[in-house]
This record gives C-alpha cells, sequence and structure tokens, in this order.
C-alpha cells in the first residue's frame, strides 16, 4: 500500500533534507492558533491534516461522505487516507519546511507516516492545556465546524486520552518532545513557542558551520 500511495502521488527528492515538525494537543488547546503565529515568523508550511480532510469532505464522493461522518462521531480516518492527503500537499507545497498540524494522533498515524513519508520529524510541539478549558475555547470558536459541539467534543477528548496520548508519550521517552503551556494567552504561549523555533533555527545555522 505504501508503495502504491509513492507511486501514485510521488516523493521528495532522495537527499533533500526536509524539515518536519508535528503539533499536537487536545482538540481547541491551539493548535492552529500558534501554528499561523509560527508562520508569520518562521518559513513554515502549514498543513493541518484536519482542514486537509474537511476539504475532502467539500467533494461530493464516497470518500468524502466517509470522512464527514467519522469526523461527526469524533472518530479518527484510516492513516493511509491522511497520510496521503499530507504527502500531497507538501509535494504541491514546494517548501522544505512543514508543520504538520494535529497529526499523528495515534499509532497507526504515526506508523503509516513512517512507512509512507519516513522524514523523522525534528520534534513534536505538544500544546498541553486542560479539559475544562479546551472545552469552553471550542464551544466558543463559532467557526460553523460539524463537530464542535458538545457530544462529539466529548468523544474527541476520549479519542485524545486514549490514542493520541500514548503518542505524545512515544515521543517523550525519546527526547522529541517540546511541551508548552497551553493555558496561557495566545501571545504568551507563542513566546515559549517562539523559543523553540529559534533554537531549530541556531542548530540549523551551527550545522553549516561545522559541516
Ligand atoms: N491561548 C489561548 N487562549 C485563549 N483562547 C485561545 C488560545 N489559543 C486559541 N484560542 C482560541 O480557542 C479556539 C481553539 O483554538 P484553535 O482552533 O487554535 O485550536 P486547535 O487546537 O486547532 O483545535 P482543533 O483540534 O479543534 O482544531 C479558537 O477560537 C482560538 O481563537
Ligand atoms: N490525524 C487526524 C486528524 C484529524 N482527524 C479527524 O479530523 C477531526 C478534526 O481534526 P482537528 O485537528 O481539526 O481538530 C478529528 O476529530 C478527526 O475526526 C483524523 O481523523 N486524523
Ligand atoms: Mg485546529
Amino acid at each position: 500500500m505504501a508503495d502504491a500511495i509513492k507511486n501514485e502521488v510521488g516523493s521528495f527528492p532522495s537527499g533533500k533534507k526536509i524539515t518536519v515538525v508535528f503539533v499536537i494537543g487536545g482538540p481547541g488547546s491551539g493548535k492552529g492558533t500558534q501554528c499561523s503565529k509560527i508562520v508569520k515568523n518562521f518559513s513554515f508550511t502549514h498543513l493541518s491534516a484536519g482542514d486537509l480532510l474537511r476539504e475532502e469532505v467539500k467533494s461530493d464522493t464516497e470518500q468524502g461522505t466517509m470522512i464527514k461522518n467519522l469526523m461527526h462521531e469524533g472518530k479518527l480516518v484510516p492513516s493511509e487516507l491522511i497520510v496521503k492527503l499530507l504527502l500531497k500537499a507538501m509535494l504541491q507545497s514546494g517548501n522544505d519546511k512543514f508543520l504538520v498540524d494535529g497529526f499523528p494522533r495515534n499509532e497507526e498515524n504515526r506508523h503509516a507516516y513512517d512507512n509512507i513519508i519516513g522524514i523523522e520529524p525534528e520534534f513534536v510541539l505538544f500544546i498541553d492545556c486542560s479539559k475544562e478549558e479546551m472545552e469552553r475555547r471550542i464551544l466558543n470558536r463559532n467557526q460553523g465546524r460539524d463537530d464542535d459541539n458538545i457530544d462529539t467534543v466529548r468523544r474527541r477528548f476520549e479519542v485524545f486520552q486514549e490514542s493520541t496520548m500514548p503518542v505524545v508519550q512515544y515521543y517523550e521517552k525519546r527526547g522529541k518532545l517540546r511541551r508548552v503551556d497551553g493555558a496561557k494567552s495566545a501571545d504568551e504561549v507563542f513566546e515559549d513557542v517562539k523559543a523553540i523555533f529559534v533554537q531549530l533555527n541556531a542548530q540549523v545555522v551551527l550545522s553549516f558551520v561545522t559541516w
């Protein structure tokens, strides 16, 4: 399956340095908000897994309907589908630095990414926020999202605890996790996020100098 997707969608030229940062956190923790701020300050392309799926839903296809139903129930869509959408968007962007927002959501996502894209993330930004604050934010968001209702939000919290937290722990064990306190104001959270990305840039400069 991985080869079929690569043959259909394409792949990055071997030897080209591609920078990937995963951005994860509970529903409403502020992933999209922080990614918009990162993009304004650093030369990353923001790819939101949820937004890519919402675009697919707009296409009046059987696959679109299947995704719409899963999202309405707060469930996760099959991993190969989302990784294929991510790979397509990465290649189309022409950039070499990506913020992948809302991914990986479970171990299956992580394995599918490794098999199909296989670019080790530089680090994983984890926006840590209480359930009460996340629920408050989502129910006040008013962006017309079909899954921003109390029943779906509760299911999304369960999925986050059961399926995404093990992925957070996986990266923490490997020293890849960068945790920020998401309960502060959006600008205060960004001060902490910015420091992490400044450090990444400094590492890149250092690797050029010592090369
Ligand atoms: N630090 C913050 N303090 C207060 N409100 C915030 C903060 N960060 C984001 N918000 C607001 O909370 C809501 C959810 O933020 P955002 O859409 O960025 O979250 P998300 O993690 O991408 O959520 P989802 O997983 O549902 O896509 C938005 O209305 C946003 O303006
Ligand atoms: N890796 C992913 C990401 C998202 N989904 C589905 O989309 C919904 C909304 O995601 P947001 O990041 O925009 O909150 C989410 O609840 C899932 O239904 C997914 O399946 N896999
Ligand atoms: Mg979002």
